[in-house]
């Protein structure tokens, strides 16, 4: 793992952004990305934040739009600061919720696909998320802190619990 050239201390990304995990008996509702950044890629549903929208608003609203589904009570668990090499730095806040109303259903965004949280691909998703979501489906919250060149992880740094919680920019 190479050294870090970012200044943390300093850092603020320019593109808000949200992702979203519902867990349901030992299954995780993750997504094929039809568009957007990461387009091919697993991961959980979600997107950037419109301008005046909260962190919370932009998640229920990225599911309605991507799976028709509303998720119940979302709880936030994490940041993820991604410092990107060709793409706006993204500042993204992490849920995760039990209940949703509605039946995920395909859009021309995404593609839902249950999970079983042990038949995870992580082969198909951005790099990071081997470094946080398994903490996070155990229940732990986090700050997740990344350089990329590219789609290729350089360093990384994560922490859990208050350590992580601490450092969020938006509580
Ligand atoms: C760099 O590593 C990343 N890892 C993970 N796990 N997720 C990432 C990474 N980079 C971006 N993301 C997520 C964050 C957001 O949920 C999306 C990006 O937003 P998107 O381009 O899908 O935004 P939309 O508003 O939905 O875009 P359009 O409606 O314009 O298609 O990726």
């Amino acid at each position: 793992m190479e050294d870090c050239s970012v200044d943390w201390s300093v850092w603020q990304g320019e593109m808000p952004a949200t992702l979203m995990f519902i867990v349901r008996d030992g299954e995780v509702l993750l997504i094929e990305k039809l568009r957007g950044i990461g387009m091919g890629k697993i991961n959980g549903p979600g997107g950037k934040i419109d301008p005046g929208e909260t962190p919370l608003e932009c998640v229920i609203r990225e599911c309605q739009e991507e799976l028709h589904i509303t998720p119940i009570k979302p709880v936030k668990m994490g940041e993820l600061w991604f410092a990107m090499s060709d793409i706006p730095d993204i500042h993204c806040h992490v849920f995760t919720a039990t209940e949703f109303e509605g039946t995920p259903t395909a859009t021309e965004e995404a593609v839902p696909i249950w999970t079983k949280i042990e038949d995870i691909p992580w082969d198909k998703m951005w790099e990071d998320d081997a470094h946080w979501l398994p903490q996070m489906l155990e229940g732990q919250k986090f700050l997740g802190r990344f350089l990329f060149e590219g789609e290729r992880m350089q360093w990384r740094d994560v922490q859990l619990e208050d350590a992580g919680v601490s450092g969020w920019l938006i509580s």
